[in-house]
């Protein structure tokens, strides 16, 4: 079958091909397939919720404000954020926020301007730049991008992301304004010929199927054929908020949705479940092997009712499956070169990141010594 079923693929000129055995296959996935990781992974990150406003409205998001309501984080704000988690020993900025928040919102434009800024991607890239000099390595994930706005952030991070979601065209994201499967694939694509390592994933139970989350997943795993670019897949239950009411996905549902990830992508392609979300301890038998970015210092601003474990509970989660907890950066080792401590072959990261990581000093060190457990 030819991606053309998948929605937004011909306008984003995005070409996935389905293997119809494959989704088989995958279909037919049961946890006891698949073999446990042999470690555990995470990263300490600092949230920084820049800003609120949204052009989309998907409906599990409990995270974006109407225009009026949703401002922009100051220069000055950021930088207290990301001490705040330099002190705290983070090595990750997590720069996540609403998809092209300027579009729509005046208030977010002026802001903008009075700052110099034209764009958020400029405005981003400033904000990166702080990142690297308070010490942290940024990680941004500002939704959906064109080549031209990932061009003007890419060099700045060490890793970008955005979720998928999903390959169907699901109620969830109907509306005037909708996230599109076709321009996401067209975003993690674009990440792929700059060369970005990247973070992507699914999210489960918006009212997708079985079926859909296999094509997701082949999606995702044919960028990465093509790219390898792809450091993780998120496999990510929706949860109810103040907003919605989706019902969480049962335990069972996500066995079977991470054993499927981990049978469908290749083996350095890590699966990731936030703790914070997710049923984390049932799944570990399943392929999970990294539980992403925990914060010692913010909240999960897109899920604020769902709070960090502490570093002592993702021990204990580790304990009982019986693997080692091994802090990672936000960038995998095999998109660092051996100079620095990675393990990679190839040029990923871009001068300033390798400057940023080699660097001497406190925050050079502490990513260096991560590298190095
Ligand atoms: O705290 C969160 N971190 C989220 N992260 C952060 C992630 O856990 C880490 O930043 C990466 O593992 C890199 O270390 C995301 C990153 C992406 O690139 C894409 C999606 C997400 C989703 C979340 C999220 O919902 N909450
Ligand atoms: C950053 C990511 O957070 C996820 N996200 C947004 N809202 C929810 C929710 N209610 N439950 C779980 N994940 C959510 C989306 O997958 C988005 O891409
Ligand atoms: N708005 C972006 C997206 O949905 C970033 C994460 S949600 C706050 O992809
Ligand atoms: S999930 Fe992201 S894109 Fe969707 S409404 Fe929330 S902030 Fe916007």
């Amino acid at each position: 079958m030819a991606g053309t079923d998948i929605p937004g693929a011909d306008e984003y000129d995005v070409t996935v091909t389905i293997d119809e055995t494959e989704v088989r296959r995958l279909l037919g996935v049961e946890p006891a397939d698949v073999d446990s990781a042999d470690e555990l992974t995470f990263a300490k990150n600092v949230f920084v919720p820049l800003t609120t406003a949204c052009r989309y409205t998907c409906t599990y998001c409990t995270y974006f404000d109407a225009p009026g309501e949703a401002s922009l984080l100051s220069p000055e704000e950021v930088r207290d954020i990301l001490r705040t988690g330099a002190d705290a020993g983070c090595t990750e900025a997590l720069f996540t926020f609403g998809d092209d928040p300027d579009d729509r919102y005046a208030r977010i434009h002026d802001q903008l301007a009075d700052w110099g800024h034209d764009s958020i991607h400029t405005y981003l890239r400033e904000v990166c730049d702080i990142a690297l000099d308070e010490g942290l390595l940024p990680h941004s994930n500002p939704g959906d991008q064109t080549r031209e706005q990932m061009e003007v952030v890419a060099d700045v991070n060490a890793s970008m992301g955005v979720m998928l979601e999903t390959t169907a065209d699901v109620d969830a994201h109907a509306g005037p304004r909708v996230k599109n499967p076709g321009q996401r694939l067209a975003t993690i694509r674009t990440a792929g010929e700059l060369g970005v390592p990247f973070t992507t994933g699914i999210l489960v139970g918006i009212g997708e199927d079985w079926r859909d989350r296999a094509e997701s997943l082949l999606a995702i795993r044919e960028m990465h054929e093509r790219y390898g670019h792809v450091q993780e897949v998120i496999v990510q239950n929706v949860v109810p908020n103040e907003r919605s009411s989706y019902d969480r996905p049962s335990v069972e549902t996500m066995r079977r949705v991470v054993a499927m990830a981990r049978a469908c992508l290749p083996e350095e392609v890590s699966v990731q479940v936030p703790p914070n979300l997710s049923p984390t301890r049932e799944l570990l038998d399943c392929g999970v092997d990294d539980l992403g970015g925990v914060s010692p210092v913010t909240d999960d601003h897109i899920n604020p009712e769902y709070e960090w474990p502490a570093l002592r509970e993702l021990e204990d989660i580790a304990d009982e499956a019986g693997v080692p907890l091994r802090e990672r950066l936000p960038v995998y080792r095999r998109y660092l070169p051996e100079e620095v401590g990675g393990d990679g072959d190839d040029q990923w990261v871009s001068e300033t990141i390798l400057d940023a990581i080699g660097s001497d000093g406190a925050a050079g060190n502490r990513y260096r010594s991560v590298l190095s457990t």
